[in-house]
């Protein structure tokens, strides 16, 4: 995990940046294929894997309960699964570091599994809530010790066979929605998971292309209905990780806000359920282009080429808080950026990730110069009109690559420098973002 020294940075844009990039794996999608090779017997092979720490943290959660996990020379991530319910006990507590995905998802897959694991985690996922995952798995069986108000350290006891269950999730969450799937892929019979609004799926491509038993069928009032049949057995497969749309955000925002700019980033995922920052900074009036759309991996992907363009606030839409609910932070720096008012809400859960980063970017962005109210949901936000920011203060990033990367992005765009306190963070999702903007003509100082 990042070290102790903190490393603070800032950056600046001399001129406009202009080239060709590419970002690295999605996060959600590297941690499902690991996680799910690690099940099936035989070998699985993984190309385009984020090496960041989130995702490292689960290939070493997956190795201490019995996986055979290795990154070859050519830099494809060989992985020799246990089969489905095969995991072993781990011997040593599982050091999530800073991974929410991880934490929840793997509680999910031990829940079903006759194994005890201790959960630990670095200060920033210690705070943050595990009840959502602790509720639907006791009902499949597991005992679960958290430390007070369901926090991290905590102890899981997984139960086998566990009870399959009908469980509608109560919060808008991939991470609880997946955590439940998983449990019940060791689990006899159906589980089935109600989902009223749509997070991102991509635990149900990945499951049905390893060969679970899984389908998905629509309900009267709209939710998502999400079956799998337990005691699957799954198969090695080979596969393709696209470009994250949550890191591909920076440089995006990057390039519409500094004049002069033309940036494309390549083979960027475009799961509907992830892409929804791109549609809204168009509506914002985003010069953004997608080319060279394709399919990689059983994910939609494009190129997306972006210009510099003088945005206009706008109302962001509720209904699609989910498929872009990671990408706010940015989206506030832009929203700083553009003519007139942004109002952003229904985002309760963005005070549960990292940070709290509806405070931290209220904060953070005030001390810019940017004109900010928060709300109990969200942000309005009066932009500047293009006019560049007044920078000159110290961001504290409090652990959150992506409120580090945000202000990254705000500094190119102010008069005075804007310090961020410490760019480790960005290891976790980004590692080589501070290179890949250099590339594109910041400078990092
Ligand atoms: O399932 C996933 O891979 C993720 C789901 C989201 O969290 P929630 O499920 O808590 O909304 C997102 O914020 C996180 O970065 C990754
Ligand atoms: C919320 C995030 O991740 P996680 O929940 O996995 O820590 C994120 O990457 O922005």
């Amino acid at each position: 995990m990042h070290g102790p020294t903190p490393r603070p940075a800032s950056f600046s844009a001399p001129g406009p940046l202009r080239g060709t990039i590419a970002v690295p794996g999605d996060k959600s999608i590297s941690h499902r294929s690991l996680m799910l090779s690690a099940l099936a017997v035989g070998e699985s092979r993984v190309e385009g894997l984020l090496e960041g720490e989130d995702v490292l943290a689960t290939a070493a959660a997956m190795r201490a309960m019995g996986a055979t996990i290795e990154r070859g020379a050519d830099d494809v991530w060989r992985i020799h699964g246990v089969g489905v319910g095969g995991l072993l006990q781990p011997e040593v507590a599982l050091d999530m570091g800073n991974s929410g995905t991880s934490t929840r998802l793997l509680m999910g897959l031990i829940a079903s599994h006759a194994i005890t694991a201790t959960f630990i985690g670095d200060a920033s996922l210690s705070k943050r809530p595990m009840n959502r995952v602790i509720e639907p798995l006791s009902l499949m069986g597991a005992e679960v010790t958290p430390s007070p108000g369901g926090r991290l350290p905590l102890m899981l006891r997984g139960l086998s066979p566990a009870v399959p269950i009908e469980y509608r999730l109560p919060v808008a969450s991939a991470q609880v929605k997946s955590a439940v799937l998983l449990a019940g892929l060791n689990t006899p019979g159906i589980t089935r998971v109600i989902e009223p609004i749509a997070t991102r799926d991509h635990s149900e491509r990945m499951l049905r292309g390893f060969g679970a038993d899984l389908s998905v069928e629509q309900a009267g009032d709209g939710a998502r209905i999400i079956s799998i049949r337990g005691e699957a057995e799954l198969r090695p497969q080979h596969i393709v990780v696209p470009g994250d749309p949550s890191s591909a955000a920076f440089p995006v925002v990057a390039a519409l806000l500094v004049p002069g700019s033309e940036v494309t980033v390549t083979n960027v995922g475009l799961n509907p359920t992830r892409a929804a920052l791109f549609d809204v900074l168009r509506m914002m009036g985003g010069d953004i282009e997608f080319t060279n759309r394709r399919e990689v991996g059983g994910e939609p992907v494009a190129d997306i080429v972006v210009r510099h363009s003088l945005l206009k606030g706008i109302e962001t839409p509720v209904e699609t808080v989910a498929s872009m609910v990671d990408e706010y932070p940015v989206l506030f720096v832009a929203a700083a950026l553009a003519e007139g008012r942004t109002v952003a809400r229904g985002l309760e859960e963005l005070r549960v990730k990292e940070s709290d980063r509806i405070a931290v970017m209220a904060e953070g962005l005030r001390a810019i110069g940017a004109r900010v109210e928060e709300l109990e949901d969200g942000l309005i936000i009066d932009g500047t009109g293009g006019d560049p920011l007044a920078g000159g203060a110290t961001i504290a990033a409090r652990l959150d690559h992506r409120i580090a990367m945000s202000f990254a992005v705000a500094g190119l765009v102010a008069k005075a420098p804007v310090v961020i306190d410490d760019m480790s963070p960005v290891a976790t999702s980004f590692p080589g973002f501070t290179a890949l903007m250099t590339g594109l003509g910041a400078e990092a100082a």
